[in-house]
């Protein structure tokens, strides 16, 4: 049976063969390069050229989906650095993960598919004034133009009540979103478990926008069951019929070259080089995308010239443009923030655990998955969890912490001297994030349900301290970017993360769980005081779920943003981002739905001024 997925290449050049000149060059082959190269390329009337840091990568630690992390275990395809060490965090330094190949961050997800709340999107367009076409009426044609939807089987949904509604999808795109063909049964329990909860609900879709338990599909290709991911979804084989879709991988990207204020052109160099002996120019005719990720596309602007001029100065980059928010307003959603909690009676069979434990369920799931590509090995990372309102998961603090968020002097947790238009624009999120904080259909609280008799896989999905990815000031292009995420920085974070130990506790041990007798096995333990939490979770805490934003934000220029609404960076001409770096702050979920939805309303705004 095929483990890795037969590709008809879209045209990789060598760096012989480049034209000198493209009408748009894309930094960055991943999930956003790539969406918005096919959509550029699509009417043949634009030559575009991606140049991609990693290399074409097909094997099966890519394609495979059980278990939803080969990819990520295998560290040819990642990029390999550590953020700054973490004071809040009793000083330690986490790995900075990233894809590093064609297709990107994409190609060693999970393959959770999952859309933030409509709030989120409103809250993107409110920063802009009452009439942005930023919205989540905006962005749901986007939605629905990026993903493929394939419903659960009838057997999948009789099983486990599964509700779906295909409205809320497409089924033009040639990227998939899909359903395992089967599912731990202890998951209806658990998930019947939050209706115990008040203020829980069951939207009717996982893509309807809205808070409460549901079932979501995962990036799974059903026709094959490998990794649905941006590389076969819009590169592999339409290369062929487009002359003017140029490829280049193994390529770093060091800087955009600027005539004037005008972005001209993209300097780069194999990825195994050391120095710029090797350096080269292509120039762009109309226009600079830059899709490299939130950790690298800051890094990539600064370099150039583009972002706060005091950094700028002390790394001995000439200016270009002074635009203090690239590399501010930095976000990720923290995760191992809540005990670990294993039933003690547990009567189902089989379970997650299985698959690593018993050797004959995993020889009978592999001649399963193997005879027709069914079965437990068809389940990537999860397809169930809750995604709470902070009035649900605390309903005696909810108030009081959203309360105390606002009336924050803005600066006060922001990195010390932070330019006025950052402290603006943070004054702007806290007051929209108090009014998230406040609404029933804003989720902070995300509980993964992973099928077995442990868990305790929670993300805190609105945190508002804020991080920063800057030049290394010695050296700009060859060292990786400073990352800092400054988790726990601001006081709210530990306020609403000390709600969440409780919560779970709660949803295991005082609804219809508790007939399973949980036991709560990690974690500061059922009597510790607040302040013995808060020492655990500094030690505990991993600041990154793999969801990082904001480091370019889509936010207007007084307030730090650094692209407008169509995605243009302020201050100068021909240079836009594409990548997850412009989402001004987090969506209620993972990030992998929206950034394919975004990049591709960028392909309409890019079209549109062609
Ligand atoms: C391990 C992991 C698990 C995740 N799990 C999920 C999940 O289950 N569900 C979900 O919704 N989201 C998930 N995400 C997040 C989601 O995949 C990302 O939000 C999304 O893919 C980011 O897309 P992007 O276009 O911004 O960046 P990327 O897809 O990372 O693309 C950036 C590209 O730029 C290239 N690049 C960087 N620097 C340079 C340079 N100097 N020159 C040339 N090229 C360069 C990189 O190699 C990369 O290919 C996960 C992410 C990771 C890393």
């Amino acid at each position: 049976s095929p483990t890795a997925r037969s590709i008809t290449h879209s045209t990789l050049v060598t760096r012989e063969d480049l034209l000198p000149e493209y009408d748009y060059v894309i930094v960055g082959g991943g999930t956003s390069g790539l969406t918005v190269a096919d959509r550029l390329t699509e009417n043949g009337k634009h030559t575009v050229l991606v140049l991609e840091r990693g290399l074409l990568q097909n094997s099966s630690s890519v394609t495979t989906v059980a278990g939803g992390i080969s990819a990520f275990l295998d560290p040819t395809l990642l990029f390999n650095f550590t953020s700054a060490p973490q004071q809040g965090l009793n000083n330690r330094s986490i790995a900075v993960i990233n894809g590093r190949l064609l297709g990107g961050s994409s190609g060693v997800n999970g393959m959770q598919v999952l859309r933030g709340q409509r709030e989120d999107y409103d809250r993107w367009g409110s920063y802009f004034g009452k009439n942005s076409e930023w919205s989540w009426d905006g962005l749901l044609p986007y939605f629905r133009k990026a993903w493929h939807f394939h419903p659960p089987t009838p057997e999948l949904v009789r099983q486990f009540g599964i509700k779906y509604d295909p409205g809320y999808w497409g089924s033009t795109s040639n990227v998939h979103a899909s359903f395992p063909t089967f599912s731990w049964p202890a998951l209806k329990l658990e998930m019947a478990a939050f209706g115990d909860i008040p203020g829980v609900k069951y939207p009717s879709d996982s893509g309807a926008g809205e808070t409460g338990a549901y079932w979501h599909p995962s990036s799974v290709d059903p026709a094959t069951v490998l990794r649905s991911f941006a590389r076969p979804g819009h590169w592999d084989g339409i290369g062929a019929a487009r002359p003017n879709y140029h490829t280049l991988t193994g390529q770093r990207v060091l800087k955009v070259a600027f005539h004037g204020k005008r972005a001209t052109g993209v300097v780069f160099v194999p990825f195994d080089a050391t120095d710029q002996s090797q350096a080269r120019t292509v120039k762009a005719k109309k226009e600079i995308i830059m899709a490299a990720g939130t950790h690298h596309t800051p890094q990539i602007l600064q370099a150039s010239g583009v972002g706060p001029k005091k950094l700028l100065a002390e790394a001995g980059v000439p200016l270009v443009v002074d635009l203090p928010g690239v590399g501010s307003n930095f976000q990720d959603q923290p995760f191992n923030i809540v005990p670990q909690f294993n039933y003690s009676s547990f009567p189902f069979h089989p379970d997650s655990s299985d698959l690593y434990t018993n050797q004959t369920f995993i020889a009978e799931a592999a001649a399963q998955f193997a005879a027709n590509r069914t079965g437990p090995l068809s389940i990537a990372s999860g397809n169930c969890a809750s995604w709470l309102p902070l009035q649900v998961i605390a309903p005696q603090a909810w108030k009081d912490i959203a309360a105390r968020y606002e009336a924050q002097d803005p600066a006060a947790y922001l990195p010390s001297g932070s330019d006025k238009a950052v402290v603006a624009g943070y004054r702007a999120q806290q007051k929209a994030l108090a009014r998230s904080m406040r609404s029933k259909d804003s989720a902070t609280y995300n509980l993964h349900l992973g099928g077995g008799y442990s868990n305790g896989a929670a993300v805190y999905l609105h945190p508002v301290s804020r991080g920063t990815v800057h030049i290394d000031r010695a050296d700009p292009f060859f060292s990786p970017p400073e990352v800092d995420y400054r988790a726990l920085s601001n006081p709210t974070d530990v306020e609403v993360l000390l709600e969440f130990t409780p919560f779970t506790r709660r949803y295991f041990t005082e609804t219809r769980l508790k007939s399973l007798n949980p036991v709560e096995l990690t974690g500061p333990g059922a009597n510790a005081t607040r302040d013995q939490v808060e020492a655990w979770l500094r030690g505990v805490l991993i600041p990154s779920s793999f969801h990082p934003v904001g480091t370019a934000a889509m936010m207007p220029r007084q307030l730090g943003g650094v692209v407008d609404e169509k995605l243009l960076v302020y201050g100068v001409k021909g240079l836009s981002v594409v990548d997850a770096s412009v989402m001004p702050d987090l969506p209620g979920s993972y990030t992998q739905q929206t950034v394919y939805a975004v990049a591709e309303k960028a392909a309409d705004l890019i079209k549109a001024r062609a």
